[in-house]
């Protein structure tokens, strides 16, 4: 069965000189996630225009206002869990409703003992340019403000030691849709191969260490994989590696992700000898070209930015679609007294080859693994369509 994707909203503070209007709200902040899998399905839209009372009544999500001073609702996006700046949520919480923190501590820590317990997860942060992806994966860069990435490791080698697992790391970029090595030196620099295989899986029958392999039916021979004793160790090799990844400056970004970047650690479990994986991946941002005033080497790259986007928009809705018609399914053969393990419903076609982006990820995507989508949103009224755009 495919996996189906827990999909959050965060919705960054304004940027020095940045103009808003508050017509962008959160509502709810949470939904619960003791059960990552069954809790798949955000609550369902409200229809539109609905009164400002009935506000308090819907699920958590993003709300985007017609006439910000009279509240009146234009529309409800439904997320699992929505995060912003305390002064445009709906309801006021008890807590933290803005920071990477607590971001990780409600939707990104179940996952890690997933991972401890052999599981396959990825965590991808996806949005308009600016809209804060590389801030939530990877924070500022000042020891106070790290990212996900930052705290997912330190959480890891919390939980393990030598007689529990090993930890080891690979992270690549897909520059113009192609893959290449940020952990070799610059001037070993070469494209990398993704190929399709049944046979690279994440055991083995040997005595040795299960084999470090990317995915399960794609394979990517000559990616680099890296021992990982330490949070220091992780550190130095990231930041080196970091800087080799594509960047440049757009008018709206001056250190802007020109590529997308996946990181992928892996913990080979002493015990199990299985390979617990987490990719890590912080996605170029979708670009309107009228607004980045991109010059025609950014404007090549932003045009493969936003067709891999587009491919893996339409992977995740198929996912999804095919989770809900599955999850119809079974309960139609619970009420009607039938095997549940036998029910096959029609499904879509999960169109992973559109893109390498997609087809890196299929089997994280795709296979009995798990997924969390971070939809970062830039709050300026000049970002309010890509915004309803990257909701919608
Ligand atoms: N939650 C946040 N709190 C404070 N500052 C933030 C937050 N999110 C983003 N920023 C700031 O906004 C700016 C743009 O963020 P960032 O570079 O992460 O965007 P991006 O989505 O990765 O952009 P691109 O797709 O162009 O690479 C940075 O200066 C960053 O420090």
């Amino acid at each position: 069965m495919s996996a189906a994707v827990r999909i959050v909203a965060r919705l960054r503070p304004p940027l020095p000189g940045e103009v808003c209007d508050d017509g962008v709200r959160v509502i709810s902040h949470c939904s619960p996630v003791s059960d990552y899998k069954e809790n798949t399905d955000p609550a369902p839209p409200l229809a539109n225009n609905n009164k400002a009372t009935a506000i308090t009544n819907l699920g958590p999500g993003i709300l985007v206002l017609k006439d910000a001073a009279s509240s009146s609702l234009t529309q409800h996006y439904p997320f699992h869990s929505a995060y912003c700046p305390e002064k445009w949520l709906s309801t006021p919480i008890d807590g933290d409703s803005a920071s990477t923190r607590s971001l990780f501590t409600h939707d990104v820590l179940p996952l890690v003992d997933q991972v401890l317990s052999g599981a396959t997860v990825t965590v991808f942060a996806y949005g308009v340019t600016s809209s804060g992806k590389t801030y939530t994966m990877q924070g500022n860069g000042s020891p106070g403000d790290q990212g996900i990435i930052g705290m997912v490791v330190e959480e890891l080698f919390r939980r393990i030691d030598g007689t529990v697992g090993t930890v080891s790391m690979s992270y690549l970029e897909l520059y113009l849709d192609t893959p290449y090595d940020l952990l070799v030196p610059p001037t070993q620099r070469r494209r990398l191969q993704i190929l399709s295989t049944s046979s690279a899986g994440t055991t083995s029958s040997h005595n040795g260490p299960p084999p470090l392999s990317f995915g399960t039916s794609i394979h990517l021979p000559n990616l680099s994989t890296h021992p990982v004793d330490s949070p220091d160790t992780f550190h130095s090799l990231y930041a080196d590696a970091a800087r080799h990844r594509s960047t440049g400056a757009t008018l709206l970004n001056s250190n802007s992700s020109r590529s997308h970047a996946v990181l992928t650690i892996y913990v080979t479990l002493a015990n199990s000898r299985s390979v617990g994986k987490l990719h890590l991946l912080d996605l170029a941002g979708s670009e309107n070209n009228n607004l980045t005033g991109n010059n025609p080497e950014r404007m090549k790259e932003s045009s493969a930015i936003n067709k891999s986007l587009t491919a893996l928009g339409q992977v995740v809705n198929a996912l999804n679609d095919n989770a809900r018609t599955m999850s119809r399914a079974v309960k139609a053969a619970k009420l009607a007294g039938e095997d549940e393990a036998s029910v096959e419903p029609k499904v879509k076609l999960v169109p992973y080859r559109a893109s390498s982006l997609t087809r890196l990820l299929s089997d994280a995507l795709g296979g009995p693994s798990l997924a969390l989508l971070i939809v970062c949103l830039a709050p300026g009224t000049k970002f309010r369509s890509d915004l309803v755009r990257s909701v919608g």
